[in-house]
């Protein structure tokens, strides 16, 4: 079943433009003049329930007002969106009962009241029986560890503790979807990794479908097995993270240790005829950087590890950080290089 099915879906904003100096600013008072912004550009995708699946894209890209569109805080104009079998801006009550929203940056907890009392006016809001929402604070309160926190101010929260809170708010009435915008922004590593914890828990006990949007790639490598990669209001990648590792990672690196002193022209000499690059850090230490499509790993190693005694060999994975951000600085030229031989289940829009 499809939690989430966005087709052709579109966002245009009315912008006031202001003309420069008096006489612009005098006829400014008369006649606006309006610019028109495309913040999403007729994009598509379905998210299948109990799914984890990133939403990136660089400042501006139009995550925030998909999430605002898929949410019903903003009505479309133009595209369908179904979530949770519900057109989102249309059917407002039945459509929040099954939804969790958490913005990083905004708090759905009054600011001068306990916390506890914030989460009753929300079990009211979402109509949670004294039962149900007894059982429910029961188990947020244990796993996300708010014991000493609910009586407390919000305002008096440390941005960690109060994110903790905010995630239970958000998943008092059980929700079968959640959205969650920048969860963890300026939270300390410590906190982030707890908090993908528990995200990840509660996917795997209650099947939740979680759509969340990041600029920290450690939440997407720690979460999600599928990634949409927005730039500039369309999708330019939606598909698994491994396959964007391998088919943007340029290659792997292996750093060597050896049991006795080698020398550059040795280990090159080893590798006559493959494409790899080596670098000697020391007489016992050199690394090889070994790029895909090129050279592969096991040939590398054979060749080495037959004839010089290894103290000690590491791998270095590809940093997707690196491979994201060469992704949003190449463009549509990279992309019509992973139009070529696409692998299953992998969708590349041009
Ligand atoms: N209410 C609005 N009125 C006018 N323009 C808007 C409005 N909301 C967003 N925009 C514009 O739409 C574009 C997409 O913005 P959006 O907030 O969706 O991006 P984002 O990917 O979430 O960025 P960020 O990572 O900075 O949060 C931007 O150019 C933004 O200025």
């Amino acid at each position: 079943m499809l939690a989430i099915d966005v087709q052709m879906l579109r966002k245009e904003f009315q912008v006031q433009q202001s003309r420069g100096g008096l006489k612009g600013a005098v006829q400014d008072l008369f006649k606006r003049e309006y610019k028109q912004i495309t913040a999403v550009k007729d994009i598509s995708f379905q998210i299948p329930k109990g799914e984890i699946c990133g939403y990136i894209g660089e400042n501006g890209a139009g995550k925030s007002t998909t999430i605002k569109m898929l949410t019903g805080i903003l009505v479309p104009t133009s595209g369908h969106i179904k979530v949770n079998g519900y057109v989102p801006f249309k059917e407002r009550e039945k459509f929040v009962a099954g939804i969790g929203v958490v913005f990083g940056q905004r708090s759905q907890l009054w600011w001068d009241i306990g916390v506890v009392e914030s989460f009753q006016l929300l079990k009211k809001v979402y109509r949670v029986s004294e039962a149900d929402y007894k059982k429910r604070l029961d188990e947020l309160v244990d796993r996300l560890q708010l014991s000493d926190l609910l009586s407390r101010p919000v305002r008096k929260l440390s941005l960690g503790q109060r994110m903790r809170c905010e995630l239970a708010a958000s998943l008092l009435h059980n929700p079968e979807i959640l959205f969650l915008d920048e969860p963890t922004i300026g939270l300390d590593i410590v906190v982030k990794t707890e908090i993908r914890e528990f995200l990840k828990s509660l996917n795997q006990r209650y099947e939740t479908t979680i759509l969340l949007t990041t600029h920290d790639l450690q939440d997407i490598e720690a979460l999600c097995s599928r990634v949409i990669m927005l730039d500039d209001g369309r999708i330019i990648y939606d598909g698994g993270l491994e396959e964007l590792k391998a088919r943007w990672g340029k290659g792997k690196e292996v750093v060597l240790q050896f049991e006795h002193p080698t020398t550059l022209a040795r280990l090159q000499e080893l590798t006559l005829g493959l494409d790899v690059a080596w670098q000697l850090e020391n007489e016992l230490s050199a690394k090889v950087f070994i790029p895909y499509e090129r050279a592969n790993i096991s040939e590398v190693l054979s060749r080495v590890v037959g004839v010089l005694q290894i103290q000690d060999i590491k791998i270095n994975e590809t940093n997707t950080d690196d491979i994201v951000r060469e992704i949003y600085k190449s463009g549509s030229a990279e992309v019509k290089r992973l139009e070529i031989d696409q692998p299953e289940g992998v969708t590349i829009h041009a």
